[in-house]
């Protein structure tokens, strides 16, 4: 292994998944955030946010001394040859188009401070031209021989440790033979393994992150189009599901109907993503994605009626039970939750919303602070009118009608990701609705 000293910027879900990762692999790293508290934790071996087998990772190599944090980019600067860029990129308020403002800040507070050659890695996801105007702000910033590869993260939330350290693919846009001959030093391992390693140029290697989300969302609001039309023919759309997913050619990933996308990526990046192909006059090219944001919007709209429809038509002061904020199981994120979305819209019609999530109970209300939560599924459900399943944590899927049925005031449920068997739920006296499902 060639000894490369790394470090990341920017610890969040990304960043810190990296640094971790990174020092599991054998490399020194430093991580920074501008967050104080976030780098404080972090060093004591607490990760500040929920995702499964990284608090050991995290405790580990900090414990073998290979990973170190800190709030100081003069310490980065002198530390490192290799800086990731993790830093986030959200939605800007009120518009489609990304933030890229971390990104301009995190490169206007290190590169100054270099004094020696360096590679900046870019993983954050940005807006196609991002990395060819930044690598001239890094040209402007300093006269050492300091170059930017533009890297895209491909991991899932709940999946990240396993997806950095066995990624399907590494895509790096390169200026340089030197700056690739680094990225396979520093990614040897995984490459090793097999993993694909392309190169391309910047452009290329910016729109690969964005089309790939870009398809998944797509893929995921077809089947969700497709459960409208079973809702007006009495179609089951879990069965047609899975008759499509037995075609190799459509395969049967993120053909799963429900509830839809949410979380800090798909939405924001599709959304950023017809943004720019406005700027550069090619909005036509993607203008099915607002029919693909349009669908996605429209299942919670439609798990709102479904829930009223069971009340009789009104949710005035009736006890509605919701299981799940997180935006998928394991995690704890909540941007852009449909879970959370349809609880508070179902206050705001005048409900009495219990919430409950294994592990996104405090972000949650962070986000909702009018919501109630409740410390189990039995205290969210005792006295239910109705019962919501928004988010399919294990836990959700085995929860037992029966025992549950003792709990509420009604035995009506509406599983809004498709993860229940209506059979058992049916057979135990249940009321069960589903989406796109009789
Ligand atoms: N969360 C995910 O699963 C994935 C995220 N991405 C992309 O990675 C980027 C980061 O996403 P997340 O980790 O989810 O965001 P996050 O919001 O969890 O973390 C971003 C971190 O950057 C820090 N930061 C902001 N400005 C900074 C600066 N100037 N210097 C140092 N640190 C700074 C923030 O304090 C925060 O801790 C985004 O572009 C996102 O689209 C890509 C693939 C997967
Ligand atoms: O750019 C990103 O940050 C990441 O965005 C997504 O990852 P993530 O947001 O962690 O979650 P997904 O597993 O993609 O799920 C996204 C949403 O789609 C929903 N979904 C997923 C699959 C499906 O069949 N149906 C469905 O509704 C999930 O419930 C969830 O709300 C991509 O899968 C990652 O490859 C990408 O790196």
């Amino acid at each position: 292994m060639v000894a490369h000293r790394l470090t990341v910027i920017g610890t969040g879900y990304l960043g810190t998944t990296h640094a971790a990762a990174m020092a599991e692999l054998g490399f020194e790293v430093l991580g920074l955030d501008i967050d104080e508290d976030r780098i404080a934790r972090l060093a004591a071996g607490d990760l500040p946010f929920y995702e499964p087998g990284l608090p050991e990772l995290l405790r580990r190599n900090l414990a073998a001394g290979r990973l170190r944090f800190t709030t100081s980019y003069a310490e980065l600067a002198e530390f490192g040859d290799v800086h990731f860029l993790c830093v986030g990129t959200p939605q800007r308020q009120g518009e489609n188009a990304a933030d890229v403002s971390f990104v301009d800040s995190a490169i206007r507070s290190l590169v100054p401070l270099l004094r020696r050659e360096a590679l900046i890695v870019g993983k954050s996801t940005v807006p196609v031209g991002t990395a060819a105007r930044v690598a001239g702000l890094i040209g402007e910033l300093t006269s050492e021989n300091v170059e930017l590869a533009w890297n895209p993260e491909f991991l899932r939330e709940g999946f990240a440790v396993q997806d950095t350290l066995h990624p399907d693919r590494i895509v790096a846009g390169v200026p340089s033979a030197a700056a690739e001959k680094i990225l396979r030093e520093v990614y040897a391992a995984q490459i090793g393994e097999g993993v694909p390693f392309l190169t391309t140029d910047y452009p290329t290697a910016e729109l690969v992150k964005v089309s790939a989300n870009a398809f998944l969302a797509t893929k995921i609001s077809f089947i969700n189009a497709m459960a409208e039309v079973c809702e007006a023919t009495g179609a089951d759309v879990t069965k047609l599901s899975q008759a499509l997913s037995y075609d190799d050619r459509i395969g049967g990933k993120f053909l799963g109907p429900g509830l839809g996308f949410g979380g800090g990526c798909l939405p924001k990046d599709i959304r950023a993503f017809m943004a720019r192909a406005g700027e550069l006059g090619v909005d036509q090219a993607l203008s099915f994605l607002r029919e693909v944001d349009a669908i996605n919007i429209r299942r919670r709209h439609r798990m709102v009626d479904l829930a009223r429809d069971l009340l009789g038509g009104s949710f005035d002061g009736r006890g509605v039970a919701v299981l799940g904020a997180a935006f998928k199981p394991d995690s704890d994120d909540v941007r852009d939750s449909p879970a959370l979305d349809v609880a508070a819209a179902i206050q705001q019609q005048g409900g009495v919303v219990t919430v409950y999530d294994p592990q996104a109970n405090a972000n949650a209300a962070r986000a909702q602070p009018s919501l109630s939560f409740a410390a189990s599924t039995a205290e969210a459900a005792r006295g239910a009118d109705v019962t919501l399943l928004l988010t399919e944590w294990r836990e959700f899927r085995d929860l037992d009608p029966e025992a549950l049925g003792t709990l509420v005031a009604v035995r009506n449920i509406v599983d809004g990701r498709n993860a229940l068997d209506p059979e058992r739920w049916r057979a135990a006296g249940w009321t069960y609705k589903a989406l796109g499902r009789p």
